[in-house]
């Protein structure tokens, strides 16, 4: 099959569910992808300047520029269960030497459906249905749960500025393994004059001032507020002592889930018994649910999927099930299909204007063909 005609055939089978085709704006203010593209995908973006100086982006995926223009819709006051399908071209500096710039994703966005785990395992399916449709077979599946980390965090009760650290930490490159550690570092001292200062410009001030008596340049993916913020997390969490022995028990269990995705359940719940965290057993029933629903669609799926608790972490914006599937000649950093549930994602965009549920899923007909062994 030619790049065009597993275009096609993945679109055959999104255009098949009767969704609307929508091909929304290229490119957008900066400031949403960088807010919600994880420091993954942030740092691939292709950012240019317009003729007043602001900072434009060339979509790095489609699931942004369809939610906010379903945000618009919402937000004048539109309503009810959408869903959108798409062929459409997207923009990312390349990872590697065979990455191309400018790619195709054939994918759909439902938005507004009640947020279910048999929601989850439709789209997952519709995915992987597109996938067959090209004809490719997938030599692995990975999945997560962008709740469980939370709802774990939560249960244990931790002091807010911990519990808000935790999760900002696990959103990030590195992971919250550096909080887990028994005796936390101390913040160094010349960034004392950033913890103190008043007001978020003060503290950027002197934290501008650190990095150019250190010699280094701004170059990362995080901002400096983003970076303080940590700071001042890292230094709270610090003067308590560190996070506590119990709850640093709990995630470090937590962290090392990475199972046949159809256990996933099963592991989750004999940590959340083992460390007395009843309260998050609803998001575990959900995950059982979800798995079940996928495995009598597909009981395939069984020997090819697993589940990891630190998966998911490329878009800010996931907030439930991701998953990602990979085929022959591709690293793990190159899905051929990938998707997940985003129900925050409406809000965050029409500035709580509007709320909806929302989850997705694309495949990369380009990536496939590289799977397949064959060239455009
Ligand atoms: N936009 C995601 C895939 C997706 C579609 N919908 C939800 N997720 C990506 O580029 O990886």
């Amino acid at each position: 099959m030619t790049q065009d005609a597993l275009v096609t055939a993945a679109r055959g089978v999104f255009e098949a569910t009767g969704a609307e085709r929508i091909d929304p704006a290229y490119v957008l203010p900066s400031d949403i992808p960088l807010e919600l593209s994880g420091e993954a995908v942030r740092a691939r973006l292709c950012v240019f300047s317009d003729h007043r100086g602001t900072e434009m982006v060339m979509r790095p995926d489609l699931t942004l520029p369809v939610a906010g223009q379903e945000a618009e819709r919402r937000a004048a006051g539109g309503d009810g269960a959408k869903a959108y399908t798409y062929a459409a071209r997207a923009f990312r500096l390349p990872a590697t030497d065979n990455d191309p710039m400018e790619f195709t994703q054939v994918g759909f966005e439902w938005f507004g459906r009640d947020r279910t785990p048999e929601a989850d395992a439709e789209a997952f399916t519709l995915v992987r249905e597109a996938v067959a449709a090209c004809d490719v077979t997938p030599t692995a599946t990975e999945m997560g749960d962008l709740s469980v980390f939370p709802a774990f965090v939560d249960a244990l009760g931790l002091a807010r500025i911990t519990t808000d650290l935790l999760k900002r930490a696990f959103r990030q490159e590195g992971g919250v393994g550096e909080l887990l550690v028994a005796a936390p570092q101390a913040v160094d001292a010349d960034l004392q004059a950033t913890l103190d200062a008043n007001g978020a410009k003060a503290a950027e001030t002197e934290f501008r001032k650190v990095l150019e008596a250190r010699g280094i340049p701004m170059i990362g993916t995080r901002s400096e507020a983003e970076i303080i913020a940590g700071l001042r997390g890292k230094a709270a969490v610090h003067d308590a002592g560190g996070v506590p022995d119990a709850a640093r028990a709990a995630l470090s269990d937590l962290a090392e889930v990475n199972c046949p995705a159809a256990q996933a359940a099963d592991v989750l719940q004999q940590i959340a018994d083992k460390h007395g965290l009843s309260s998050v057993s609803s998001v575990i029933e959900r995950i059982a649910r979800r798995m079940e629903a996928i495995l009598a669609a597909m009981p395939s799926i069984a020997d090819e999927a697993r589940f990891r608790s630190g998966f998911g972490r490329r878009f800010t914006y996931y907030d439930g099930f991701v998953f990602e599937t990979f085929g022959q000649n591709l690293t793990s950093r190159q899905p051929l299909a990938s998707g997940g549930r985003y129900d925050g994602l409406i809000e965050g965009l029409s500035r709580s204007r509007a709320s909806a549920s929302g989850i997705g899923g694309m495949v990369r007909p380009d990536r496939i063909l590289r799977a397949k062994g064959e060239t455009a």
